[in-house]
């Protein structure tokens, strides 16, 4: 997988060199290339943002440096179109099931916008030459899209075939089979007068998934009942 990002903060992305994506980027699993904005800029003071039309607080980033930044990234794809996402409150929200069809995509570019978000021809002008999705981490508010790329690329990365050594490990995993994960305990099987739950050190395989299961569907139902499915409230 190729993954571009554009940002006025290149260096926020130091930390993708970092544990299991700073692998897979050494592997050649995933090539990460981080592209500064002001680079397609070409006034002394690399103005990147300017007053909105129509009034109002804050500014907008400039159409210009976008569209010179997104030629350079987009320009020499030959094969399928890449997927272009623009991290946006505005925009659909971020799962893992978006996670997992993201992670099949051989090329994503991502558009971190700052201020109060980028002239919207941006989006139209991308979309004439690359898929374009909006996408949102949740109903709040960040100041711009890195921590929002940096959340989503940790997500989808992992899921990218040999990112993670052990496959395995991807399953159990909260949202992955839509349901919160169960409690998980290593040793000692005391600590601090607290006991591991008797079951998971019985050996018996057929009860410790039936309480596993049991644990998904408690918790889920305390803390997420909006995931449980709306026909099986037991799931
Ligand atoms: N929530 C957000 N706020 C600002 C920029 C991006 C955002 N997001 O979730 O992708």
């Amino acid at each position: 997988m190729r993954i571009d990002i554009v940002t006025i903060f290149p260096t926020f992305f130091d930390a993708l060199d970092l544990s299991l994506l700073g692998k897979a980027k050494q592997s050649g699993l995933i090539e990460l290339d981080v592209h500064d904005l002001r680079d397609s800029t070409h006034d002394r003071h690399r103005t990147v943002d300017d007053t909105p039309y129509g009034g109002g607080a804050g500014m907008v980033m400039k159409p210009e440096p976008w569209g010179e930044a997104l030629d350079g990234i987009l320009g020499d794809d030959t094969e399928e179109e890449p997927l272009v996402i623009f991290p946006s409150p505005a925009g659909e929200v971020f799962t893992q099931a978006m996670a997992r069809e993201l992670a099949t995509e051989p090329r994503l570019v991502f558009g971190c916008g700052r201020y109060e978000g980028i002239d919207h021809r941006v989006f139209d002008h991308t979309a004439s030459r690359a898929r374009v999705r909006l996408v949102s981490l949740g109903d709040y508010v960040l100041n711009g899209g890195e921590v929002a790329v940096m959340a989503m690329i940790e997500a989808i990365g992992r899921l990218v075939p040999g990112v993670v050594g052990n496959p395995e490990s991807l399953v159990e995993e909260s949202h992955e089979d839509g349901l919160l994960e169960y409690p998980s305990y290593t040793k000692p099987a005391e600590w601090r007068g607290l006991p591991v739950p008797p079951v998971l050190l019985s050996g018996n395989h057929g009860a410790i998934a039936t309480w596993r299961r049991q644990q998904q569907i408690e918790r889920t139902r305390e803390v997420r009942p909006d995931l449980l499915p709306a026909d099986q409230p037991d799931a």
